[in-house]
């Protein structure tokens, strides 16, 4: 069979959503697509748009996300178009997206990934070691803010929203003086003029799949398949394999603090993963190896002995 490549005549359609970091990601997807095919720009066509989560005046009342829900809440509309075929594949973070996707639709084609850290960035301080007892971090994300109190107790941490563009004059005008950005956005977006200090695993262990591009199609729809086929990275895939089954063992979702970084050495499977109370009073975590082709089971494993040792309540809000 061969496949039916798209032409300025009969374009394929990319939907994403419209923020800069969501764009610069359907750029590279096309720009590979177009050297993997010889095709040229206008052989596709980049459609936006917009979902829930993009909607202000939804989300940018003070409530926090786990409030308003979260589920699907940047992908709904978009897989919605790719059912009712006004798009053909979709661009997404892998770090937002639910390890289940609804039926008709497959998530299986990722690009090399970036830069899997998270950076410190600040307009006053250098490090994070340099900010003073009380002081105010900005952000969102419910697994930084339990691993940022896990480690310094001392700070607040105020909530975040908006895209990186939104979060970096917020730090200009001093409504908090450092926030968590994933190395990936800064480094897609150019901003390489931010000051930023990218934190080690070590320290800071990214969400499952940060800094992972994913591609999602129809299922029966094999034109696109073997077009993403040939800008698929087999290595992001197995990592994210092992990741992704670790999150889908625990159940959680991104309102939930877990983090987990799979690495590669020859045939062997690194996987370190942790889950944290909300409020960062206790920390649960385990670092494994396994082959390559194991890495899944490894992972589920992993995340059974660690909800064995949470126990009940573990992520229940613990009020002070
Ligand atoms: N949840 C928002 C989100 N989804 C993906 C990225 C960054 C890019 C990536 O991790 O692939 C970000 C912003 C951030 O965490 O700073």
């Amino acid at each position: 069979m061969t496949t039916q490549l798209p032409s300025p005549a009969s374009p394929l359609k990319i939907g994403t959503r419209g923020s800069p970091l969501a764009l610069a990601q359907a750029y590279e997807t096309r720009s590979r697509l177009m050297r993997a095919f010889s095709l040229p720009e206008d052989a596709f066509e980049i459609v936006v748009i917009k979902t829930t989560g993009d909607n202000r005046a939804m989300i940018d009342a003070d409530r926090p996300l786990k409030e308003i829900g979260n589920k699907g809440l940047f992908t709904k509309e978009i897989e919605d178009a790719m059912i009712e075929g006004r798009i053909d594949i979709a661009v997404h973070s892998m770090k937002d997206m639910p390890t289940e996707q609804p039926p008709g639709l497959i998530l299986d084609c990722y690009l090399p990934r970036e830069d899997t850290r998270d950076a410190f960035v600040s307009v006053t301080v250098d490090s994070l070691q340099d900010l003073p007892e009380g002081a105010l971090v900005g952000s969102s994300s419910l697994r930084r803010r339990a691993q940022l109190l896990n480690k310094f107790p001392h700070l607040e941490v105020v909530e975040f929203r908006g895209n990186v563009q939104t979060r970096m004059k917020k730090l200009q005008d001093g409504v908090a003086q450092a926030t968590f950005l994933a190395m990936a956005g800064l480094n897609r977006l150019g901003m390489s003029d931010v000051a930023r200090m990218a934190i080690p695993p070590e320290d800071m262990l990214p969400a499952v799949a940060q800094g992972a591009i994913g591609i999602e199609r129809r299922t029966d729809d094999l034109d696109s398949a073997a077009m993403l086929e040939a800008i698929h990275d087999g290595p992001t895939g197995q990592r994210l394999a092992a990741e992704r089954a670790f999150l889908a063992a625990l159940d959680g979702s991104c309102e939930t603090p877990i983090a987990a970084l799979a690495e590669l050495d020859g045939n062997t499977l690194r996987l370190r993963g942790e889950v944290l109370r909300p409020d960062g009073s206790e920390r649960i975590a385990a670092d494994r190896t396994a082959q390559i082709a194991d890495g899944a089971a490894l992972a589920e494993a992993m995340a059974r002995d660690l909800l064995d040792e949470a126990g009940p309540g573990f992520f229940e809000w613990r009020e002070a």
